[in-house]
């Protein structure tokens, strides 16, 4: 399958849905808000207990406006009124199930009914969803969107960005995103395009990333001058690659599966990638070394994307994570935090970035000078539902403290066992 790549078709103004498609969907977010209104999920601060209520308390909830290169991205990344995109036809691929098509064998009676969470936000162009990742196939996150939504349509993008655009296009109905990895840390880029993007986080799965080191059939280890492989990828292995005693450069290329594309498509003798075993089978690769990762516990994860949020639950164990800057910077970051200690919540993560609109902050001291101090943006993830009132309360807290605040999503936690086989739940 061909990758989805950046493409300035994408820019328009309105994606293109049919109106018969757009009545279908109409009706459909009728229905799902009516559910939603009898639920009785309580918000702080006003927010109450509607679907759109919910939605807007998952946009930004703070008074203060924040546009994060907001205009220029506006600009470039609304969405289009092309028809095909490296040939996702958006109108034929948006078209429900014609009536002619075979249609699935019935459902077992013991299946569950449709909970609102299933409902919610439903494929709308057939009975496969379509999952787009960055790389292409053979990559980790390919296998990370087929382990989160079992038997979807996963949709290869060149770019991180791409895939959020496909999903706000309709191309795709979630994107599976990395966000970080037990070894390598934070994929950064990802924190700053959730902030950039209006998508929502509606899950998150946990890959075990095995790498293997892949040369053309006939190629042995002492033949090699290169390594190549997704910067992760390489910093994974960085120890494990010193220690094999290669001769070798190490080379970032775009993901893992597309570097062992790389060296089979152009015949590549005296290069090696770092990829899955899937790719060695995929773009015919042997494998020379196995579980090269310098820790065998190797875990990325991924969060899964949608155009809208689920409803938060209190019935598994769930996750938040949200987004906020505050005018007088890192100062404030002990009250925020203390808003969760206080109540018991649990923080996974806390990742900074920098505030991209004002990096940076003068303090004049008439007697000493001026400090130049950076300014960040806080992304934190918390171990509690949006539906909990502790979790309503930190944040209504945590609202005071800061001057942006925006929740990304509240989502099941992936409570798969260690090293579970793929596909085995799920997810919304
Ligand atoms: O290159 C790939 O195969 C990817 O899916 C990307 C990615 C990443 O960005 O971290 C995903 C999982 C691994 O940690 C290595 C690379």
């Amino acid at each position: 399958m061909q990758a989805i790549s950046h493409c300035p078709n994408l820019n328009n103004s309105s994606p293109l849905i049919p109106s018969s498609k757009r009545r279908f969907h109409k009706l459909i977010r009728l229905a799902v808000r009516c559910a939603y209104q009898s639920d009785s999920v309580q918000f702080p601060n006003g927010v109450g207990s509607s679907r759109t209520d919910w939605q807007s308390s998952c946009a930004i909830i703070s008074s203060k406006v924040f546009s994060q290169h907001q205009d220029s991205d506006d600009k470039s990344e609304s969405s289009s009124a092309a028809s095909a995109v490296n040939g996702y036809k958006t109108s034929l691929d948006l078209n429900l199930v014609p009536l002619d098509k075979p249609q699935p064998p019935s459902k077992p009676p013991t299946q569950k009914p449709l909970t609102i969470t299933d409902l919610s936000p439903a494929p709308m162009h057939g009975s496969l969803l379509r999952v787009a990742y960055q790389g292409v196939p053979g990559a980790y996150s390919e296998a990370a969107a087929e382990k989160a939504y079992l038997n979807c349509e996963a949709i290869p993008c060149d770019q991180f960005e791409v895939a959020f655009q496909a999903v706000e296009l309709w191309i795709a109905d979630r994107a599976v995103l990395p966000v970080e990895n037990s070894l390598g840390g934070s994929i950064h880029r990802n924190y700053d395009l959730l902030l950039r993007h209006r998508l929502h986080i509606v899950g998150e799965v946990q890959l075990p990333v095995h790498h293997c080191l892949l040369a053309l059939p006939g190629v042995r280890k002492e033949y090699l001058a290169r390594v190549i492989s997704h910067p992760q990828a390489l910093s994974q292995c960085e120890n494990t690659i010193t220690k094999l005693g290669l001769n070798v450069t190490r080379e970032a290329v775009d993901d893992t599966a597309g570097a062992a594309e790389y060296v089979a498509t152009n015949n590549l003798r005296d290069t090696a990638a770092i990829a899955s075993a899937r790719a060695a089978e995929l773009y015919g690769l042997n494998i020379l070394a196995d579980g090269i990762q310098d820790d065998s516990s190797n875990v990325t994860r991924f969060v899964m994307l949608a155009r809208e949020p689920i409803i938060p639950r209190t019935d598994r164990p769930f996750k938040t994570s949200i987004v906020f800057a505050h005018e007088k910077g890192t100062s404030v970051l002990f009250k925020v935090l203390s808003a969760f200690a206080f109540r018991n919540i649990s923080l996974t993560k806390i990742e900074s970035r920098p505030h991209r609109d004002r990096p940076i902050r003068l303090v004049d001291d008439a007697n000493v000078g001026t400090a130049k101090h950076f300014e960040y943006i806080f992304y934190v993830d918390f171990e509690a539902s949006m539906a909990e009132v502790r979790a309503q309360n930190a944040l209504a807290e945590v609202q005071e403290f800061t001057s942006f605040l925006r929740v990304l999503g509240s989502y099941p936690m992936d409570m798969t066992p260690w090293c579970s086989s793929r596909g085995d739940h799920q997810n919304p």
